[in-house]
């Protein structure tokens, strides 16, 4: 079993310890076209949410503006830790730096000691079950290999955020998006694996339902331009085939509305 201790990762490792994340009637708009209205949602401690919706629905729109990277228009965002980590669906690593140069990377930039910085690449590594492979240049590696040194060096921007302040937050905007079927299977149970090891709160954007059923918590449907949250499903206890059918169905209609006119 891979070990992380807690000078790499000194997360408090609880769940419903109140919300990491809390927006109150968020709007953005984008001159004429309102990509979120009146959007409400609560993330809390160690909680794995997953974002579905239309293409176009605001889903990204929703991360970059809780990643910092754009401004509302209206409404609130409540943080309860400094600086969310991100991961996309390119790994947008630096391709002349090592795997471990990347994910030191984030740890040399937040002011982190040098042997410091090194042991922890090294945990990160480990997790992600990169150990061995750090002197790899990012096109020495596969897809799925280059996803896992994106996630390690999340976790370890994450780390940083989360040493002040408590809970830290994982934003990942399709991640696994690009991958082949059964890779993405694969990291998926790793991601899995690594919540539950880490306990990060995690917001995970996907098009693909059934992704979202295998990994949230929470599923949250959002409707179309503008994007606001339709409705919730806990995973807990309910099968996942069920699940599933359920908010296929759900989608159908919110896809079938907008294409109406009527929603
Ligand atoms: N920087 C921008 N300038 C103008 N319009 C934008 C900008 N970013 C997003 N939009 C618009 O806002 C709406 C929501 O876009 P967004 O990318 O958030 O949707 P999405 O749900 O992530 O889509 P997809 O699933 O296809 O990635 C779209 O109509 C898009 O054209």
């Amino acid at each position: 079993m891979t070990m992380i201790t807690q000078q790499t990762w000194p997360v408090p490792r609880q769940r419903d310890a109140g919300p990491v994340v809390r927006l109150d009637g968020v709007s953005k708009a984008f001159g004429e076209v309102t990509a979120l209205a009146e959007f409400d949602l609560e993330v809390h401690a160690g909680e794995f949410v997953c974002l579905i919706g239309a293409s176009g629905c605001g889903k990204s729109t929703l991360l970059n503006l809780l990643a910092g990277l754009e401004s509302l228009t209206e409404g609130r965002i409540t943080r309860a830790t400094s600086q969310p980590a991100v991961m996309f669906q390119d790994p947008a690593l630096m391709p002349w730096l090592t795997a471990a140069r990347n994910v030191e990377l984030a740890l040399q930039l937040a002011g982190v000691g040098r042997a410091d910085r090194k042991t922890r690449t090294n945990e990160f590594l480990e997790l992600v079950r990169l150990g061995g492979l750090g002197d790899k240049r990012p096109h020495e590696l596969s897809g799925g290999m280059r996803q896992r040194v994106a996630l390690a060096r999340a976790l370890a921007s994450a780390s940083i955020g989360a040493e002040n302040d408590g809970p830290c937050l994982l934003l990942m905007d399709e991640p696994f998006a690009a991958l082949d079927a059964i890779t993405r299977d694969v990291l998926q149970q790793e991601l899995l694996r690594i919540w539950r090891a880490t306990s990060p709160a995690v917001l995970f954007v996907t098009h693909d339902v059934r992704e979202a059923v295998r990994l949230g918590q929470r599923v949250v449907l959002l409707s179309s331009r503008p994007g606001r949250v339709v409705q919730q499903w806990s995973a807990d206890g309910v099968p996942e085939s069920a699940l599933v059918g359920q908010i296929n169905a759900r989608l159908r209609e919110v896809i079938g509305c907008h294409g109406n006119g009527s929603g």
